[in-house]
């Protein structure tokens, strides 16, 4: 049986699932790009090539490799997931049940592969047959999509999150990335691999409207000795957070959740954009968002089922009473203020640990990586000129979903 469990954020990474997206990004334009939260377009050919790029540095270190898109069409097979999956993203509710019943069924008889394409890369008007259009009450259509593409399936840190011995399916805050969950549930739900209870399913399966209650994996940090670390953030509500916190608790999976509010800004959407772990007493910080003495609250358990919370306190001081080390060392982002801001913009900070002191990070970000180099850091570069784009690196890419303590037990 698979063991799927995240101890950490440091530990030897083992699997990690990534998404090379190729449909989706070849429908992002000047003009829809940024309502799917891209800041521009990308020359697809390049980004793929990126991409592969990044898959084979981590095959290349021994890690296991799964790619959503394999997955879900996997998944697809199950003929219970399919209905449930055109049902979750084609609802009546979404395209009226005149249209989508008869669109529904003739997605239904395609085959995984091609089904699991437009599951992820959107549906045009032109892709469907004419008698399927004309079945349509109105014809008139305003955008060339029936289901719009979700590029940024991309980070796949976000739309689920492994911490210990579970799962967080995350609802997500953004209309663009909401049927982004219903892809990972049907995965989780039915794919082989899932399969057994073998692990926690925390938050976010559900069939209901979650509403103010988000959650995004970029957010949460894993740090070990039953902590985790979660950013209050443009998408993170408190509201997710205490549902999040309270199933923790209740499966003996954490002991202390550490809150760290953030600015609700696009630069720093998520804490993993100005904050990461990289080393048993280190992390990677920007400086103008995270401050080792900012004031943190602490969620605990009240010993009933529910959670409880401790009066702020400086972060640093938290961080080493959690991870048992005298001092913590921040690096903090390269360069002038100039340099800096550009280079926290294109993910400097947003680095994939693959054992301790080893990290995964763009080349572009030359100051920071300097930094860490000096620092005893290993960064292994990748290209990410045409990924970055989208406002994510190597850890928003990637989800672990098998990662060793910090003790290195499993
Ligand atoms: N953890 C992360 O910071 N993920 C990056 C997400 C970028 C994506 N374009 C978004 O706006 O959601």
């Amino acid at each position: 049986m698979e063991r799927h469990y995240v101890g950490s954020e440091i530990g030897q990474l083992r699997t990690v699932l990534l998404h090379r997206p190729r449909l989706s990004l070849q429908r992002l334009t000047p003009s829809n790009c940024q309502e799917l939260l891209f800041d521009d377009v990308l020359c697809v050919e390049r980004a793929v090539e990126e991409h592969n790029q990044f898959a084979q540095l981590l095959r290349d270190q021994n890690i296991n490799v799964l790619l959503l898109s394999e997955l879900l069409t996997e998944t697809l097979e199950n003929p219970h997931a399919r209905k449930w999956l055109l049902e979750a993203q084609l609802s009546d509710y979404r395209l009226g049940p005149t249209f989508a019943q008869p669109l529904r069924e003739w997605l239904g008889e395609m085959p995984a592969d091609a089904l699991s394409r437009y599951l992820t890369g959107g549906l045009t008007w032109q892709e469907i047959p004419e008698s399927l259009i004309l079945q349509r009450i109105t014809p008139q259509a305003h955008s060339p999509f029936i289901t719009r593409p979700l590029p940024n399936h991309l980070f796949t840190r976000d739309t689920s999150c492994w911490i210990y011995q579970g799962v967080s399916i995350n609802p997500m805050a953004k209309a663009a990335r909401q049927r982004e969950t219903d892809n990972l549930r049907a995965i989780y739900r039915w794919h082989p691999l899932f399969q057994g209870n073998h692990y926690i399913n925390y938050y976010g399966d559900e069939e209901r409207r979650y509403d103010h209650a988000t959650l995004e994996g970029g957010d949460v940090l894993v740090i070990g000795n039953g902590a985790v670390l979660i950013g209050l953030s443009e998408r993170t509500t408190l509201q997710g957070v205490e549902f999040l916190a309270t199933s923790l608790f209740q499966h003996h999976q954490a002991n202390k959740i550490i809150l760290v509010e953030l600015p609700k800004h696009r630069s720093c959407m998520h804490l993993d954009t100005v904050m990461t772990h990289l080393d048993h007493d280190t992390f990677s910080i920007y400086p103008e968002v995270i401050q080792p003495n900012m004031p943190c609250w602490v969620l605990t358990p009240d010993g009933q089922g529910s959670i409880t919370h401790q009066s702020p306190r400086p972060l640093v001081k938290i961080l080493e009473e959690v991870l048992a080390v005298t001092e913590i060392r921040f690096i903090t982002t390269g360069g002038d203020i100039f340099e800096s801001e550009r280079e926290q913009w294109n993910d400097a900070n947003n680095v994939l640990t693959l054992r301790p002191g080893v990290v995964v990070g763009y080349d572009r970000n030359l100051r920071t990586n300097e930094k860490y180099d000096k620092a005893g850091i290993t960064v292994l570069t990748i290209r990410g000129d045409e990924l970055g784009r989208g406002r994510g690196g190597a850890r928003c890419m990637s989800c672990p979903i098998e990662r060793d303590g910090l003790e290195g037990n499993r």
